[in-house]
Parts: C-alpha cells; sequence; structure tokens
C-alpha cells in the first residue's frame, strides 16, 4: 500500500480521499524540516502548499518517494529540477485557487483605492476621520495586468464588470485570446505610462523577478497603485517604499513578500501599504478544491500511473492510462534491448509508431522508451528523468507516426544510433497488451522478451544450430525457446535463443568462436 504525507494545513478531506483509496496517510502540517529530513524515506507520496521547502537535500533521502504534490498553483518551494533529476513527479493544481486569488487582487484593489483597512483601524479606534479618508473610484480607471494566464484572465474579467479599461502585458497571450478577454495586449512600457492601477500575475522567474523596480516606477503615472498577489520578488519592495514615501506612488496592496513568513518588511509600516499574510488562495471553497484534486491526482499517479497537471512529465489521463501502460512496457523493453547491445556513446534514438500505437499519446512511449535504452547505463534512470539525461547526454530524440498500414495492428520502433552503429528494434503488442519481438535489425523475427536471452548475429550456414544447441547443452544451459530470422535476400541470420540459466562468459566465448557466429549477447528483461 502507498504511503503518503500531508506535511502543509490542507483541508482534511485529502486525507479521507487518500484513505478512502486505500493509501496510508499522516497529517502532519508544519513538520518541521528536520523532521522531514528524517522521515521523508518511508513516504511514496508528499502533499504540500507553500509552507514546507521540498529542497534537494529532501529529496535525496526521499528514497521511495514518487509524487510531490503541490495543493495550489506556485510550485516555487519544490525543486523541480533535483526532482525530476531523483525521478519524481512534481504536480500541482492550477485553476483549484485561481478565482479565490482573483478576488483576493480585486478586494486588494478595492481596499487601496478606499483605504478600507486603514479606516478600519481609525473608526475603531473612535476617530471618526471621515476627510481623512477621500478615495477613488475604479470605474474608467486603467487596470494593468502583468501576466494575463488563469488568475490575470480572471482578474481581467471581474474588472471589466467594474467598467475598468483593461491592459495586459504578457508575451505568451495571443491577440485573439487577448480579443476574447477584453484586453488590450501591450507592451510594457504603455502598461507602465498608462495604468492607474498596476496588478502582477505571473510566476517568479528569472524574466519576471523585479520587473517593478526604481526604473520602471520612474516610468509610472504619479499616483499608481499597485497590487502583488502573486510572488514576493516581482517587485523590489525597497524601490516601492522609496516611490511610496516620494508620494509618486499612491499606495501598494501585498499578498506576498521577497521574505516569507513576513515578520518585517520594508513595506510595513507605511499609510499607503495594505497586507495580508499570503492569503490569495485562502477561502474555504479552493483549499477544498486544492486539496480534493491533489489527493485525486496523486493517488491515481501511485494507484493507476495516470498523470495529470505534473511540471515535469507529460500528462496521461486516467483513461490513457491502461491502454499506454502496455505501451510503455514495450517501448521501456525495445529501448533495453537497444541499450544491452549498445557499447559506446549514444548519438540518436527515434521512435516511430505504427498503426494505433501512431494514434496514441507518444510522450509517455517516448520517454520509456529513453528510459529502457538508458537503463544500461544508468541505474538511477526512470520515466521523470529520462529526457532530462537523454538531453544532458547530447542524444537526439525523436519521434514519427507513419499512417502507413503496418503488417501488424500496432508497431512500434525504435532505432538507437552511436558514432558508428545503428541498432534497431521492432515490437508489437499480442492480444492487445503482450510485448512480442517482431524484427530486429530490418530482419523479421518473433520473439518474448524472456528473462534471460542471447542475441545471436550469424550467417546463414548450415551447422549453426546443431553447433550452438550442444555446446549449450554441455554447459548445462537449457534452451527455452530458439527463434530464427534471415534477411531474405540471404547471408545474415539473426537467433534469438531463450535460456532458463545464466550463460557465463567463457561459453559465450566459445559462442563466439563459432565459425558461423558474427556476434553474441546475453540479454535480460
Ligand atoms: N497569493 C496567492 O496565494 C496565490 C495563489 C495562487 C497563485 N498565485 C501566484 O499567482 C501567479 C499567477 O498564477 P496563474 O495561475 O495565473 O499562472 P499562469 O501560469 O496561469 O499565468 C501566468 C502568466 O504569466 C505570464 N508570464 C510569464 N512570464 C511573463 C513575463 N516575463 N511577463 C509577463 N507575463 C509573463 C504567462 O504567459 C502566463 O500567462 C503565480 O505566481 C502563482 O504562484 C498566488
Ligand atoms: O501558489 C499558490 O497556490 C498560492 O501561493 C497559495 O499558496 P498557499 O497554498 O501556501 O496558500
Amino acid at each position: 500500500m502507498p504511503k503518503v504525507l500531508i506535511s502543509d494545513k490542507l483541508s482534511e478531506q485529502a486525507v479521507e480521499i487518500f484513505r478512502a483509496r486505500g493509501i496510508d496517510t499522516d497529517f502532519r502540517p508544519g513538520l518541521p524540516a528536520e523532521e522531514l529530513l528524517s522521515v521523508i524515506g518511508e513516504y511514496d507520496g508528499l502533499a504540500v502548499r507553500s509552507a514546507t521547502k521540498v529542497t534537494a537535500e529532501v529529496l535525496a533521502r526521499a528514497s521511495n518517494l514518487k509524487v510531490v504534490g503541490r495543493a495550489g498553483i506556485g510550485v516555487d518551494n519544490v525543486d523541480t529540477k533535483a526532482a525530476t533529476e531523483h525521478g519524481v513527479v512534481v504536480m500541482n493544481t492550477p485553476f483549484g485557487n485561481a478565482v479565490t486569488t482573483a478576488e483576493h487582487a480585486i478586494a486588494m484593489m478595492f481596499a487601496l483605492a478606499r483605504q478600507i483597512p486603514q479606516a478600519d483601524t481609525s473608526t475603531q479606534a473612535g476617530k471618526w476621520e471621515k476627510s481623512k479618508f477621500m478615495g477613488v473610484e475604479l470605474t474608467g480607471k486603467t487596470l494593468g495586468l502583468v501576466g494575463c494566464g488563469n488568475i490575470g484572465s480572471i482578474v481581467a474579467d471581474r474588472a471589466r464588470g467594474l467598467r475598468m479599461r483593461v491592459l495586459a502585458y504578457d508575451p505568451y497571450l495571443s491577440e485573439q485570446r487577448a480579443i476574447e478577454l477584453g484586453v488590450r495586449k501591450v507592451d510594457l512600457e504603455e502598461l507602465f505610462a498608462e495604468a492607474d492601477i498596476i496588478t502582477l500575475h505571473t510566476p517568479l522567474t528569472d524574466s519576471t523577478r523585479g520587473i517593478i523596480n526604481a526604473e520602471a516606477l520612474a516610468t509610472m503615472k504619479k499616483g499608481v497603485r499597485i497590487v502583488n498577489c502573486a510572488r514576493g520578488g516581482l517587485v523590489v519592495e525597497e524601490d516601492l517604499r522609496a516611490a511610496l514615501d516620494s508620494g509618486h506612488v499612491a499606495g501598494a496592496a501585498f499578498d506576498v513578500f521577497v521574505t516569507e513568513p513576513a515578520t518585517e518588511n520594508v513595506l510595513f509600516g507605511h499609510p499607503n501599504v495594505v497586507c495580508t499574510p499570503h492569503l490569495g488562495a485562502a477561502t474555504s471553497e479552493a483549499q477544498e478544491k486544492v486539496a480534493l484534486q491533489i489527493a485525486e491526482q496523486m493517488s491515481d499517479y501511485l494507484l493507476t500511473g495516470a498523470v495529470s497537471n505534473a511540471i515535469n512529465v507529460p500528462s496521461v489521463t486516467a483513461e490513457e492510462a491502461p491502454i499506454l501502460r502496455p505501451y510503455m512496457r514495450l517501448a521501456e523493453l525495445m529501448g533495453s534491448f537497444c541499450g544491452q547491445l549498445t557499447r559506446s556513446a549514444i548519438r540518436s534514438i527515434q521512435i516511430e509508431l505504427e498503426g494505433h500505437a501512431a494514434e496514441l499519446n507518444a510522450d509517455p512511449i517516448k520517454a520509456a522508451a529513453i528510459t529502457g535504452v538508458l537503463r544500461s547505463q544508468v541505474d538511477s534512470v526512470n520515466m521523470v528523468n529520462a529526457p532530462t539525461m537523454a538531453h544532458q547526454r547530447g542524444i537526439d530524440i525523436s519521434v514519427t507516426r507513419h499512417d502507413r498500414e503496418p503488417d501488424y495492428q500496432t508497431l512500434l520502433r525504435v532505432t538507437v544510433t552511436t558514432g558508428t552503429r545503428t541498432r534497431e528494434v521492432v515490437g508489437t503488442l499480442i492480444g492487445g497488451d503482450k510485448p512480442r519481438l517482431v524484427g530486429v535489425q530490418g530482419i523479421g523475427v518473433e520473439a518474448d522478451f524472456a528473462p534471460r536471452m542471447l542475441y545471436v548475429r550469424n550467417y546463414d550456414k548450415p551447422g549453426f544450430i546443431g553447433a550452438l544447441g550442444s555446446m549449450l547443452g554441455e554447459a548445462g544451459v537449457n534452451i527455452a525457446t530458439f527463434h530464427l530470422g534471415r534477411r531474405e535476400s540471404g547471408g545474415e541470420a539473426i537467433a534469438l535463443v531463450e535460456v532458463d540459466q545464466r550463460v557465463d562468459d567463457a561459453v559465450l566465448a566459445s559462442v563466439k568462436a563459432l565459425p558461423q557466429v558474427v556476434r553474441v549477447d546475453s540479454l535480460s528483461f
């Protein structure tokens, strides 16, 4: 039974779902970092929000871990690169808290426009400062969205409902989508120059870090207001403080900070600053949605192999998973066949799909084939890290779908090249799920992928089968099955021999010394 640890304050619905699906679940919100390090080795899954830092050190200790699930959107607290290297899937819930966070951004905008937090404090202090809190109307004002993905789009929709004019800067936003959303796609300079209120909705990346700094602030309208419910670090906090102090910026509403938990911050204490403690996703509706979604996604992955909303592997739907699983197994075995025959640096791996296979999601099949090829070189390779490992080794990967009619209902071909050699195997599924080899090096030969096999390349001349049989017999090696194939033009032939015992190097050397034999390899699957 898989075992999952929940180390952050997720809705307890997550626990119920994991347990209902037969997953042993430990609910330990607020688990200290040192304890996480000492217990993580026991778990197959780790469910978190933003508090737990899933560092390279945690991942190095996580010898059984298969999946990290983030109940929320931002995965910046997870070292995704290290997770990928360790073969751990990282998944999030990209939509579950988007509406709630967009609503928080709108609430922050109102809080700024009408100074609601300041007026509340003053009123409850018995001051009744009616003339002190003169606000601004939002109707007719220009809202500048930096980032117009899930949350930015919802903010745009709500802002249009408030009769605001909406500009969006997002290099990945298409003109068509901008028209659908009723926003004007602009460049950053135009947005800064025209917006009365700027709201940030991008991830924190190298291109967005400090996107609002002193230089940017200087190009904004005097009296601009800034909302950040995305990530600390998008705004240079010291630069913003200076612009607030000078009066150039009329107000700022921040939910996220460079350092969190933010117990102190340069923005704190300014009369025109409104802060919340990373509450963007904090509604009961959003928390139920993200907890439920992440528990379902992680359970699906651990129990069926279905992958949804993963950051570092291709998605496999629950419907696809049972169909793809035998193909992934076949691709991995075929890759392994090529990998075991390859003793030098690999230049390329080509995966070809024909018949039914050509209609499937090729990404998981590709990852499985690469895993198989690399497994004879690297122990730690798996479906998650295989494409990265191939990339790091400079291996060129290609996938081709053919629409020609294959001889079999469904067919995969894996071709591995090195500087000097090409290995090619062809495989199919018998009865829908049983892997079967049907060709090697362009020669038709049918065989199962047996636990122990000999692969023999020989000249098609009399005497070979008898000589090989008696040599193995004398060495006490029983032949379970024997499959032969030869090039129709003659000359070259292949034998795939399933054996019941391991064939030691001395026997392999004697087989190799037979006059008809070109090469012999011991393979295991
Ligand atoms: N405060 C909270 O509690 C809270 C809750 C949920 C999400 N978030 C954060 O909100 C942010 C947005 O989330 P989302 O779900 O909308 O993400 P998303 O991926 O759907 O959208 C992000 C958008 O930013 C755009 N983008 C990327 N680089 C950009 C750049 N250099 N300049 C301009 N735009 C750029 C992308 O094209 C994309 O459209 C994330 O940082 C997320 O972590 C915060
Ligand atoms: O990226 C997110 O989903 C938000 O930042 C929410 O974070 P939280 O789950 O820690 O509230």
